[in-house]
């Protein structure tokens, strides 16, 4: 397969996501704004397949790795750039007229969440830490760690990130929380009784790991644990001679990072992995923020754990039940879709530039992320009064 060529495979989804299309509940829209935007205003959206082959013969690799992060906005006093700035900021006022702060709107968020109980979960990277150039050090912040020590006291909390459990723990490194690993593959929850019907390859166990709040671990994917070590192997291997690359094992998946490399490279990075996935049937590939991200093709993902999370907690009532989930990446859009469908709960979308999303509510960074938790501590303390 040649990457560069015309024939080169298209990985972008760039249909709309219309209202309609998903049904939106609208007891829960936050705001009727009816404001037309430019579409081009968008980073687009892959949509997911089954079948790594058809992920990459009916998709453009470079498009999408080019779409997959936002650009870093540039400090200069430069008179043009001004102007630039300027259309972003009016760019990004207007997309939150459809997706409006969650900050702004806080009010209304605990006007839904009067007399339920509220469940949240938590992406990791790029919503409670700061996206990084070196994936190693994506630590989050104590001010941060203490606000999410402090939500997690308050209403049921889990973290669920793309990677592995025990990587995203030691980042967080708090017992009051459930964590879900490799975008929900490897879930750390409380007991529960029954695994779903349609994943006879599941395997529930329990572990050592001392965590008062947690009782089973749940892996859907456990057998694709020594595919996933092979696939690792071969990418670190395939891609040594690339600058800048790097391969993580994220354990039920393997991620690898592009955002270090030469623009130029990124054809090669796509090629290895490519060359090495080509040979595995039963995995796929997803793109998350410079990076592309290796897993099997088993029917589960982040909205399948909250899924899952919500019903083993008992909070899968949605009467008495409001889910939150807040995420800044592409892997989030299947939780947020899961809450939108279920016409339950609502996602709110971690960005700085408008983007196309299931979420109902945004958040610019991680540093609105830590205020949002703060509110809803404060207004978790101020209604038990
Ligand atoms: O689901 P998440 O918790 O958001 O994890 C998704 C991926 O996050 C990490 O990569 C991203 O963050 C890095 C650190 O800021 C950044 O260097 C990288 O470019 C981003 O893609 C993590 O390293 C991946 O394994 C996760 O899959």
């Amino acid at each position: 397969m040649d990457l560069k060529s015309n024939n080169a495979p298209v990985l972008t989804d760039s249909a709309p996501i219309s209202k309609s299309r998903l049904g939106v509940h609208s007891s829960l829209l936050p705001y009727n704004p009816g404001a037309a935007f430019s579409s081009n205003l968008f980073l687009t959206i892959p949509r997911k397949k089954t079948g790594v082959l058809d992920d990459v013969r009916s998709s453009s690799w470079l498009d999408a790795m080019k779409s997959s992060s936002p650009p870093h906005k540039r400090i200069t006093k430069d008179l043009s750039n001004e102007f630039a700035s300027a259309d972003t900021d009016v760019a990004y006022a207007t997309w939150t007229l459809k997706y409006p702060s969650a900050l702004t709107f806080f009010e209304q968020i605990a006007n839904f969440a009067k007399g339920k109980r509220l469940a949240l979960f938590l992406d990791y990277d790029g919503t409670l830490s700061p996206i990084v150039d070196n994936p190693d050090c994506a630590f989050m912040s104590n001010a941060m760690r203490s606000a999410v020590k402090k939500v997690a006291k308050c209403f049921p909390t889990a973290i669920i990130s793309g990677r592995s459990r025990d990587k995203v723990h030691e980042f967080v490194g708090l017992t009051e929380l459930y964590y879900a690993g490799s975008h929900g593959m490897d879930i750390m929850g409380p007991v529960r009784q029954s695994v779903p019907d349609d994943q006879p390859n599941c395997m529930r166990s329990t572990d050592n790991e001392v965590n008062p709040w947690q009782g089973s671990l749940f892996q859907p994917a456990s057998e694709f644990l020594p595919m996933i070590d092979e696939v690792y192997s071969s990418l670190v291997e395939s891609t040594k001679d690339i600058k800048g690359a790097k391969v993580e094992n994220n354990k039920f998946c393997v991620s690898v990072h592009y955002r270090n490399v030469d623009d130029k490279s990124w054809t090669s990075v796509a090629q290895c992995v490519y060359d090495v996935i080509k040979n595995y049937p039963r995995l796929r590939l997803t793109h998350g923020r410079k990076v592309l991200e290796v897993r099997p093709v088993i029917n589960w993902d982040k909205g399948k754990a909250v899924t899952f999370l919500l019903e083993s907690l008992g909070l899968s009532n949605c009467d008495d039940v409001l889910p939150i989930y807040v995420g800044d990446d592409r892997t989030d859009e299947d939780a947020f879709k899961v809450l939108r469908e279920r016409n339950c709960g609502f996602g709110i979308l971690v960005s700085s530039v408008p983007k196309e999303t299931n979420a109902f509510y945004s958040l610019r960074d991680p540093s609105e992320v830590m205020e949002f938790l703060k509110s809803l501590v404060m207004w978790k303390k101020s209604s038990a009064l």
